[in-house]
């Protein structure tokens, strides 16, 4: 059985903020995973958002196709992704709605329940009169937009503060990644997650079946919140300050065999908060993007991810702090916009 991994604890409100940047960067080098406390999201709110995230999901399914994904933003089902897009398996056992960005021109391109799905909910035969049963989406999730743009701007603002910190800690002024028109305008996206539970689908004996096959996260840092049941595990290579092998452009340990999981347990009022792949190449390898998966335990499991992604047009380069003559660049700079399209259609098209 996995052993449970003991991870960092980030206080994000700390006055200490020199300490704090210290704190996070070890914890981005040994382990890409830390917990985030005092973020500013009351453990209510948080609540509000799993229970109406829970709701949706509860529709019937052809009420939430009526708001499948367009571009990226929107429902989708189960197995339409595959996050380990190597894998042979037939998609991932979860099912998902996107938000994106709430500002500018990407905003217009959100779908919400309100407005997507106009007509008749009803097949929820066993509460169901006659009467209820032409009863408006919008009318059984009232607030469900007003609910997750307070979320979304929320942990939004959680993640500027941390990219702020994140830069201290990587020997850069703090508004780094603001100057650089990363996080100025970020293209964040919330994730909820949807992971059912036994019962609810057959997979046969000699299936192999993910909730969330083995990856790392595309963008800057994610923000994950999760309901308590457990699944989540990652692979810490690092830990021990192992070596780090660097080949060709890729930080090879991720792929290291053989791989270890640990379970990453859910610590109430935290954020899991993990490095993503444009972290990884712009800190040269220093900042593990670390592989993670979900694996399905037989129980109903929600999770909330926020995906703290650089501004589309911004080139992510390796910083001037992470090179040197020694230490060359090991990836090309690349537009945040076409390396996220890239990975994001990997994941769409592998699944079967
Ligand atoms: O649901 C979780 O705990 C993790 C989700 C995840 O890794 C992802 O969506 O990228
Ligand atoms: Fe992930």
């Amino acid at each position: 059985m996995a052993e449970s991994v003991q991870l960092p604890v980030i206080d994000i409100s700390s006055s200490d903020r020199i300490s704090t940047a210290n704190s996070i960067r070890q914890a981005c080098i040994e382990y890409g995973f830390f917990y985030l406390i005092n973020h500013g999201i009351s453990e209510e709110l948080l609540q509000t958002v799993f229970d109406e995230s829970k709701k949706f999901f509860s529709l019937p399914l052809e009420e939430k196709l009526k708001l499948s994904r367009k571009g990226d933003v929107g429902f989708a089902p189960i197995y339409a992704e595959n996050l380990d897009s190597s894998s042979t398996s037939k998609g991932d056992l979860k099912e998902t709605f996107h938000i994106g960005p709430l500002e500018g021109e990407e905003s217009r391109l959100n779908l919400w329940p309100s407005k997507g799905t106009p007509n008749c909910l009803g097949y929820n035969l066993f509460f169901t009169s006659i009467l209820t049963i032409f009863i408006k989406i919008s009318e059984i999730l009232p607030s469900w937009r007003m609910l997750m743009e307070k979320y979304y701007k929320k942990v939004l603002c959680a993640g500027k503060e941390l990219s702020s910190l994140i830069a201290l800690a990587l020997n850069l002024d703090d508004d780094y990644f603001e100057k650089i028109g990363a996080s100025d305008n970020p293209f964040g996206f919330l994730r909820l997650l949807h992971y059912p539970g036994e019962g609810e689908i057959a997979v046969s004996d000699s299936e192999v079946v993910y909730g969330a096959s083995a990856h790392s996260d595309y963008g800057m840092i994610t923000l994950l919140a999760t309901d308590g049941v457990r699944g989540l595990q990652a692979i810490f290579h690092n830990k021990h300050k192992l070596l780090i092998v660097v080949y060709k452009s890729v930080c090879k340990d991720k792929y290291k065999q053989p791989r270890t999981w640990e379970n990453v347990s859910h610590v109430k009022g935290t954020f899991i908060v993990n490095v993503g792949d444009m972290m990884e190449r712009w800190t040269n390898c220093l900042f593990r993007s670390t592989l993670h998966r979900v694996m399905p335990t037989g129980k109903d499991r929600y999770s909330i991810a926020f995906f703290f992604d650089p501004n589309q047009d911004c080139i992510v380069e390796c910083l001037k702090s992470c090179c040197s003559e020694s230490n060359p660049p090991r990836f090309p700079p690349i537009r945040s916009g076409d390396y996220l399209r890239e990975r994001i259609n990997a994941a769409y098209s592998s699944s079967k």
